[in-house]
């Protein structure tokens, strides 16, 4: 038992320097921008509401039309922390009030919606429009492409329509000899957990941290006897990381509907009358048996991030084995998580001087524009 913890503990050194590895600018903070774009009623505002604000599928109903850009800070967690932009539906890009090129210029991801139970010609030509601007400015950005409101569709059906805008897409870039760009593609709908997944692949693309955080989750499966295991961010029902065997989506939905069970239960029988805010703290924990000899394990790895795993329940005997590297595997996050803090400390002070320098040698009364 010892030995196999202490594999885990050794591994845990090596994590320090792939996270050192930042090769960002020198930005302070590094909150990565993502933006929801796409036409009118193409369903951002209800992909935002029920991400982030837990509002329920039915309610998105009685959004009304977004008239101006939104903007929200989601920083729910040390590793989760960016911002979403939400779009009005026609953006002109030729409006001179709209400056593109600084929003595009801090963007980590671009989301474009295209209703897929509407006509998508428009879409696809707004979107091409979209991509090639942002590229321009910023050939950087993930461009996600979500295929949405597929609930209304036949499984054969989504597939038709996928492989449709995915060959129309590509093709319009390839016509403006732009095969270089990236179109990522997403079947999605609020009324599963479709959205939830892209929105992970989606965030878990700007997480520097992501392959020292696989690779901490597979040397702790692989030492604890466990089949899969997903790092949850528990506001968002968000993975921010899971191990490098393949996901399917029934192992997700149940991780989903665990962390509902134990946020619900908690509210109600977890808080005192004095304590307000999230029911999810240090002792938070749980254990499901499931009828098909597999037992999930849910336990709390920082105030916002769950680690829920999948153990057969022959292996769920070892659990002071489970714990033991449990708890070294959390100590390994606290650490990485160290890291980028300090990491980010030193870039703030690094443009503080630097800005510092620029201010003298442009004497105290000169007028600079902020370089961050
Ligand atoms: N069937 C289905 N309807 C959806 C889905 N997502 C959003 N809708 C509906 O689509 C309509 C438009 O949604 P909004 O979120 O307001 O769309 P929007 O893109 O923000 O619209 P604008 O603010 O006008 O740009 C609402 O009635 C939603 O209930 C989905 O996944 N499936």
């Amino acid at each position: 038992m010892n030995f196999d913890a202490l594999l885990f503990c050794d591994w845990m050194l090596d994590c320090h320097v792939q996270v050192l590895g930042f090769s960002d600018s020198l930005n302070g903070e590094v909150k990565p921008r993502i933006l929801l774009m796409g036409l009118r009623r193409s369903g951002k505002s209800s992909i935002q509401k029920v991400v982030f604000h837990k509002m329920s599928p039915n309610e998105t109903l009685f959004l009304e039309s977004t008239n101006k850009i939104c903007r929200e800070d989601v920083s729910s967690s040390s590793f989760v922390s960016f911002q979403i932009w939400d779009f009005p539906g026609q953006i002109d890009f030729f409006d001179p009030t709209f400056d593109y090129e600084m929003i595009f210029r801090g963007t980590g991801a671009l989301i474009f919606v295209i209703d897929s139970q509407d006509d998508y010609v428009e879409a696809l030509s707004r979107l091409h429009l979209t991509v090639t601007r942002a590229y321009q400015v910023n050939p950087e950005i993930n461009f996600e492409v979500f295929i949405h409101k597929v609930d209304g569709l036949s499984d054969d059906h989504k597939i038709e329509k996928q492989r449709d805008i995915h060959k129309r897409a590509n093709d319009d870039l390839a016509d403006a000899g732009l095969e270089r760009i990236h179109l990522s593609f997403y079947l999605t709908s609020i009324y599963d957990h479709s959205i939830f997944e892209a929105f992970s692949k989606v965030v878990q693309k700007l997480i520097p941290q992501l392959p020292t955080l696989e690779n901490l989750l597979n040397i702790f499966i692989s030492n604890s006897g466990i089949e899969k295991a997903f790092l949850f961010d528990v506001v968002s029902k968000i993975y921010i990381a899971t191990d490098s065997s393949p996901v399917d989506m029934q192992t997700y939905e149940l991780c989903c509907d665990m962390i509902d069970v134990v946020i619900d239960i908690s509210c109600i029988y977890g808080l005192t009358d004095s304590e307000a805010g999230l029911p999810y703290d240090k002792e938070s924990m749980a254990i499901i048996h499931l009828n098909n000899t597999r037992v999930m394990y849910l336990k709390e790895v920082t105030k916002f991030l769950a680690m829920v795993c999948f153990v057969r329940k022959d292996s769920f005997e070892r659990k002071g084995l489970i714990d033991y590297n449990f708890h070294c595997f959390k100590k390994a996050i606290q650490e990485v998580f160290d890291v980028r803090v300090k990491v980010q400390q030193n870039r703030k002070l690094l443009s503080q001087r630097r800005w510092s320098k620029l201010t003298v040698a442009n004497g105290a009364g000169g007028w600079l524009s902020n370089p961050l």
